[in-house]
């Protein structure tokens, strides 16, 4: 198999961190973790969710493509994508849509990008506010111009991305099987 990088892209709340769970859990593609300034939610670890960095350390790393998103750095590096194939041709990686466009210019075919779309902005919120998300949060997050950049799919990916609507968690599933399927 050829090695192959299934980036997850869209706003926020839209499902990318959900869909790249299920590639993991569902196709053992191996998670590229990725760096940002942002401080950890409640729940997520160092290493693990991200590599939580502060205004310096981030700077150190080799990136192959870094973003300034709603107030904070975000960054990907080659090392990671590295570490990623080497546990597993198939690997999965969570970035804004500038990071997707980025991502598709530099590794061509090797990326393959799907972009969530939820047309509801309300229903945005409410999922953002379920998984733990306090109203602070959810605010600074929506009045980001990035947020609302993402919203719809940039022009530079139309007919390079496979667009999936993630409505019901249960369509978006086979949507999502039947794109790895044209891989395996
Ligand atoms: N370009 C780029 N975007 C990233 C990277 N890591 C995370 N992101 C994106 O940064 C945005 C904000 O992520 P986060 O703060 O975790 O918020 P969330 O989207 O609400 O889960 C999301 O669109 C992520 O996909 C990265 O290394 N590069
Ligand atoms: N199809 C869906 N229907 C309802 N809730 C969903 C669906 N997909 C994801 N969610 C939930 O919405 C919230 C936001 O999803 P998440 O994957 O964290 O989004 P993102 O990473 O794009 O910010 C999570 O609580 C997640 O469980």
């Amino acid at each position: 198999m050829k090695n192959r990088v299934f980036v997850i892209t869209g706003a926020a709340g839209s499902g990318k961190t959900t869909v790249r769970d299920y590639l993991h859990d569902q196709y053992q593609m191996a998670r590229v973790i990725t760096h940002t300034t942002r401080p950890p939610r409640e729940n997520e670890r160092d290493g693990v969710d991200y590599y939580f960095e502060d205004d310096q350390s981030f700077f150190d790393n080799h990136f192959l493509e870094s973003v300034h998103y709603a107030g904070h750095y975000y960054g990907s590096s080659y090392e990671g994508l590295e570490n990623a194939w080497e546990k597993s041709p198939f690997a999965t990686i969570v970035l804004d849509t500038a990071g997707a466009i980025t991502y598709k210019q530099k590794l061509g075919e090797k990326a393959i990008i799907i972009f969530l779309q939820v047309g509801d902005t309300e229903e945005l919120k409410r999922r953002m506010q379920g998984r733990g998300d306090n109203a602070e949060m959810v605010a600074k997050r929506v009045s980001s111009k990035e947020y609302h950049r993402d919203l719809e799919m940039p022009h530079e990916l139309q007919g390079k991305a496979y667009q999936v609507v993630n409505q019901d968690w249960q369509q978006t599933r086979q949507q999502i099987d039947k794109i790895v399927e044209n891989y395996r």
